[in-house]
């Protein structure tokens, strides 16, 4: 069976910049697959192209056989997606924002209902359901996003940085939630914790000045008396190769 997340030489350039480079991989159900980089690697380019946010310079993606471009409705359809920082609509109640985006979804009535409340529990976010989001913590704002993400229960999560600014517990409960999901669908994370890797992604992908370095396992990444750090910092600061 075909990937549910397929990325062809894809590639973003701003002007003469190229933020990501040819960049190709695939995320099947069951993967969990963590995508780190150090800053301005072009995570986040990467994802907001598999989002639709941002336009591809060239190369193809594909959402559970969907192209992004040229099929945007039915590729969104299948995705949820985490962006960086807090959700928009600061003034919104938490319960407000979710059903709105749920609104969006296409939900109505009992099920509009059934699906914020099980977002709701889901992220924990029983408590603050009532509070204006922007009166929320950085940790609540970000299981806010989270929770959007999750409304439709889609096959394919695209998350970008889900435990950014989560305490340790709440670290531990996203991923867990996110461990608990992953057999039904194709899980991208992007992460600057290197044990987050190793806790819950089945494959790692290495990214620097927009191209991939290294795709594998976490075990397969790690080497004979180095820790994934240390081989982390190696590949992300070795000297790049002339074009
Ligand atoms: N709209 C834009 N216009 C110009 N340059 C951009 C734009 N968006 C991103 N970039 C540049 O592209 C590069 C990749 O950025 P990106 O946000 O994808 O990196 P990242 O790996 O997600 O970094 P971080 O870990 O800091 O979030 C950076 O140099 C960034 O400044």
């Amino acid at each position: 069976m075909a990937a549910l997340i397929e990325i062809e030489r894809l590639t973003k350039r701003f002007g003469a910049f190229t933020a990501v480079d040819d960049v190709s991989f695939t995320v099947g159900r069951g993967e969990v697959v963590g995508f780190l980089g150090p800053n301005g690697a072009g995570k986040s380019t990467t994802m907001k192209m598999l989002a639709g946010f941002v336009t591809p310079t060239a190369g193809t993606a594909r959402i559970c056989g969907k192209d992004v471009v040229d099929h945007p409705v039915a590729a969104k359809r299948s995705l949820g997606y985490l962006p960086e920082g807090a959700p928009t609509y600061p003034e919104m109640t938490v319960s407000a924002f979710l059903a709105f985006c749920a609104r969006i979804r296409g939900y109505r009535g009992i099920e509009l209902g059934e699906r914020v409340e099980d977002a709701v529990q889901l992220t924990q976010l029983e408590g603050v359901r009532l509070q204006p989001i922007e009166t929320l913590s950085k940790g609540f704002k970000r299981r806010v996003g989270l929770a959007q993400s999750l409304l439709h229960d889609p096959p394919v999560l695209v998350l970008d940085e889900p435990t950014d600014g989560l305490d340790p517990n709440q670290k531990h409960e996203v991923r867990q939630l996110i461990r608990r999901m992953a057999p039904e669908k194709a899980i991208l994370i992007s992460t600057h914790i290197l044990e987050e890797v190793e806790a819950v992604c089945t494959r790692a992908i290495v990214i620097a000045h927009g191209r991939v370095l290294a795709d594998a396992t976490p075990k397969a990444l790690e080497q004979p008396g180095k820790t994934l750090d240390q081989v982390f910092r190696e590949l992300t600061t070795a000297p790049r190769e002339a074009a």
